[in-house]
């Protein structure tokens, strides 16, 4: 499908999302306008703020209850399987996106959803697993790998179908410095658009924008030597913004 002019963007129009909670409802996020077209922002906050929740608009598995989100143009509550062909996403827990026994059998999987012929498959599935670091890992159980290994087969199994875009929840959480340094390294030159969010304020140092939620609140965008140093500023001695029950 052609892209529309300015389309190559991540786009939340006056999203609002809500659950359930006792009697009422609890506001996750509120009233968020923000388009992303930069190839990589970074998205920071404390525990809570609403970071996991806003990535998952971008394939659909939150739902704004208002507002309207798109993808390079798709409207993802109009098309969710045409976002989820766009948007690759990587979990914090890499259990929770894992299913096949082994991490070659992962990623062939993925590639089969991707239409890929099965002769090509093992083949291409070493080859990303390499890429990522852990192509001698490639036949152990999933059980058997450490926490590391399977953020790293996660990831694997994501970027295997080449997404338009990568969004990454909290990626190096389970990484030792070697992995993590591997794996920024191999962030900086994939051709695809990344939303990363992430608690590791050198990653987020590398992004030409990084976003801080609040309360489910957007509270600050901008370079990362601005937002950043605020950012920190704001966990030592509180956030300077009173943010509604
Ligand atoms: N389906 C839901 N029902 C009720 N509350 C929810 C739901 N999903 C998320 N929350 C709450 O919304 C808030 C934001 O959650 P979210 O996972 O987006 O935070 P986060 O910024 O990613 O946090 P962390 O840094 O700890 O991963 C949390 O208080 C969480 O408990």
């Amino acid at each position: 499908m052609p892209s529309s002019p300015g389309a190559a963007a991540l786009v939340c129009s006056g999203v609002t999302v809500t659950a359930p909670s006792g009697s009422g409802e609890l506001t996750l996020l509120r009233d968020l306008d923000v388009s992303v077209s930069e190839r990589r922002a970074v998205v920071v906050g404390l525990n809570g703020s609403g970071k996991s929740t806003f990535l998952r608009l971008f394939n659909g598995l939150v739902r704004p209850s208002a507002g309207t989100v798109t993808v390079h143009g798709t409207d993802v509550a109009r098309d969710v399987r045409a976002a989820r062909r766009r948007v690759g996403f990587v979990f914090t827990d890499p259990l929770s996106q894992l299913v096949m026994p082994t991490p070659v059998e992962d990623v062939e999987l993925s590639l089969r959803g991707a239409g890929v012929p099965r002769g090509r498959r093992r083949g291409a599935a070493l080859e990303v697993l390499e890429r990522v670091g852990i192509a001698h890992r490639a036949e152990h159980s999933i059980y058997d790998l450490s926490g590391g290994e399977r953020q790293l087969a996660a990831f694997a199994a994501v970027l295997a179908v080449e997404p338009d875009v990568l969004v990454l929840d909290e990626p190096t959480t389970l990484l030792d410095l070697r992995n993590r340094g591997r794996l920024m390294e191999l962030l900086e030159g994939l051709p695809q658009q990344l939303l990363i969010s992430t608690h590791d304020l050198g990653l987020a140092a590398t992004a030409p924008r990084v976003l801080v939620l609040h309360g489910g609140e957007l509270v600050a965008d901008g370079p990362p030597r601005q937002v950043v140093t605020a950012y920190q500023g704001w966990c030592e001695h509180g956030f300077p913004q009173e943010v509604r029950p």
